[in-house]
């Protein structure tokens, strides 16, 4: 009997488009090229703001295609059953998004070229949207209180397992001359530079006016309003018909108004252990904000 997830060796995997079979045929038969390219996160990175902004980075901030195409067919989910048949015999450059850990993932990636961005978030404000969003969602586990959710996201027991493991994983191909990691928050806080950060990265060049276009058109009210990109598509089917948005705030720091002292204490506690032997400069939002609540 389903408990709200699918399990995959022991990861939580949604209820939709998902099965243990599906999966490990991806894992074993997907074939990266070296022009693909990966948007990787664990949920509620802003792994959609990515895809937008890459979206109009190849179309050099014309914001046709985004105001056209379904951003889940821009850049699919290889996870589910309709991203692995879109992408598996797709000609040319492929965008696709992610967010298995790396463990589970197809081994062809490790062999090619393809462009990889790890977005990564305060976990604390991961857990903050990802509570509000699952409760209006109907393809996870629903928590019954954020106290409970807490629990869940600390012990891993959420969507796609642990944050601390799926970060570990993943950043492990730091240094890889086609891997880059992103922070939500340095793109919140200067989003031209870690736009310009990431043509850089991606080989393309924007002109001055593009680039505008870009951070326009990507800006979290124009992705509020584009109904390609604010999923209000799916009200009724993967979202609650009345109450599910997933433009939610899109701040950074949001935690600390639904933390209590108690649990930001806890949280702190868990953070400084299970990251305490990676370097600092991975969670630049540990230094930009007190990241205890009763300090603010
Ligand atoms: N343009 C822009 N600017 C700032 N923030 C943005 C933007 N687009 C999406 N978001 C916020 O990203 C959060 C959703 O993350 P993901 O896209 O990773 O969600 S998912 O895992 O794919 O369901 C979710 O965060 P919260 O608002 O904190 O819930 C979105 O609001």
């Amino acid at each position: 009997m389903s408990d709200g997830y699918v399990w995959f060796e022991g990861i939580p995997f949604p209820v939709v488009d998902f099965t243990p079979e599906h999966m490990r045929e991806v894992q074993e038969n997907f074939v990266f090229k070296d022009e693909d390219v990966l948007i990787l996160s664990f949920p509620k990175s802003g792994t959609n703001w990515l895809i937008e902004i890459l979206s109009l980075i190849y179309s050099k901030g014309d914001p046709k295609w985004i105001q056209s195409v379904p951003i889940w067919e821009r850049s699919p989910w290889l996870e589910t059953m309709y991203g692995y048949k879109t992408l598996k015999d797709k000609e040319g450059p492929r965008f696709m998004t992610s967010h298995v850990p790396i463990h589970l993932f197809p081994k062809s990636l490790f062999k090619s070229k393809a462009k990889v961005i790890y977005i990564i978030r305060n976990p604390r404000d991961i857990l903050v949207s990802g509570y509000f969003f699952w409760i209006t969602s109907n393809f996870v586990k629903k928590p019954e209180s954020l106290e409970q959710y807490f629990e869940w996201f600390i012990q891993g027991k959420v969507v796609f397992g642990s944050w601390f493991d799926h970060v570990r994983g993943w950043i492990s191909m730091q240094g890889k001359e086609n891997f880059l990691i992103l922070s939500y928050e340095e793109l919140k806080r200067d989003t031209r530079s870690a736009v310009q950060k990431l043509c850089q990265f991606l080989g393309k060049k924007l002109e001055p006016e593009e680039l505008n276009s870009v951070l326009q058109n990507s800006s979290f009210q124009a992705m509020k309003e584009n109904k390609m990109s604010n999923y209000s598509m799916l009200r009724g089917w993967l979202l609650d018909q009345k109450n599910g948005s997933f433009m939610r705030k899109g701040i950074s720091g949001d935690w600390k108004n639904y933390f209590t002292v108690a649990q930001a204490e806890v949280f702190d506690k868990i953070f400084q252990e299970k990251t305490a032997d990676l370097p600092r400069e991975l969670f630049p939002w540990e230094e930009w904000s007190n990241t205890s609540r009763s300090q603010r």
